[in-house]
């Protein structure tokens, strides 16, 4: 039997990350498995973004392990992570607003095809633009664009690199509701179409129940509760820290 299969792409042990004496992530245990879409949520202030840092390699865990795929890569710097198979984007639009859209996913596409052609690195990044809905936009300056394309830009940059696992810290902020079923589209493609997996950070409820396999609930730092959705939304530590009766 292939062990890679049984090894889960990712694995946070019992990660925990203070910030003087405020402790971010307390302890925190879980596993993403290979095609899966896993939910991270919480309320304001949980931990979320503070563990994307932590598996992204932005931030040092103060204890605790991250593996991927089995490989220990705990206090590794961003750029080691990479080659791993990690993307990730953030909170904000994070792209060069001079540049073209073109040029912005070449530089995801330049840093997995380091030794490709150009050639080989223009057709990745035309293949990208497509995927994401952009390739009308590939000559525009990418700052003079909407909001919500914008935020399509940053996921083509990260998605370029083709990573095995694409971590997506919400995404769907300032989207209308087009936009977010587009977007929620994309992700089905990129799971489907690309063997890949999708760590999300998402306050979009209705999306996040829609498109995770399972969910990781966060409150106060530490794991509140892990499930299917539909576990998820009948915990009723869940209901009482997060989402309220509505979603009950
Ligand atoms: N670099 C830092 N230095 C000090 N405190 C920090 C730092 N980063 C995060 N924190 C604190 O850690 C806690 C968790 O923050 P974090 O941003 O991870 O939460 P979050 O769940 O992502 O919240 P939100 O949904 O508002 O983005 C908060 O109390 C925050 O103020």
């Amino acid at each position: 039997m292939n062990m890679s299969i049984q090894t889960p792409l990712l694995r946070a042990a019992n990660l925990t990350c203070r910030f003087g004496g405020l402790v971010a992530v307390s302890d925190l245990s879980f596993e993403l498995n290979r095609g899966e879409i896993l939910g991270l949520i919480g309320p304001n202030g949980a931990g979320k973004s503070t563990t994307f840092n932590l598996i992204s390699g932005f931030y040092k865990p103060t204890s605790g392990e991250v593996f991927i795929d089995g490989v220990n890569v705990t206090g590794k710097p961003a750029e080691k992570i990479c080659v791993h198979g990690l993307a990730r984007t953030f909170q904000h639009s994070s792209l060069m607003r001079g540049m073209t859209v073109r040029d912005n996913v070449l530089i995801g596409a330049i840093g997995s095809l380091r030794r490709g052609s150009h050639k080989a690195r223009m057709v990745r990044t035309e293949e990208t633009a497509e995927m994401l809905g952009l390739s009308d936009y590939l000559d525009e300056e990418a700052g003079t664009l909407p909001h919500g394309i914008q935020r399509l830009v940053s996921i083509a940059i990260a998605f370029a690199t083709r990573p095995r696992l694409l971590c997506l810290d919400e995404p769907l902020t300032g989207l209308n509701q087009t936009e977010v079923i587009n977007t929620l589209k994309v992700f089905e493609r990129i799971r489907t179409e690309h063997g890949a997996s999708i760590l999300l950070v998402e306050h979009n409820m209705k999306a996040v129940m829609q498109i995770c396999d399972r969910i990781v609930v966060l409150h106060h730092g530490k794991k509140l509760a892990t499930g299917s959705p539909l576990d998820v939304r009948r915990d009723e530590k869940v209901i009482a820290a997060y989402l309220g009766t509505r979603n009950a």
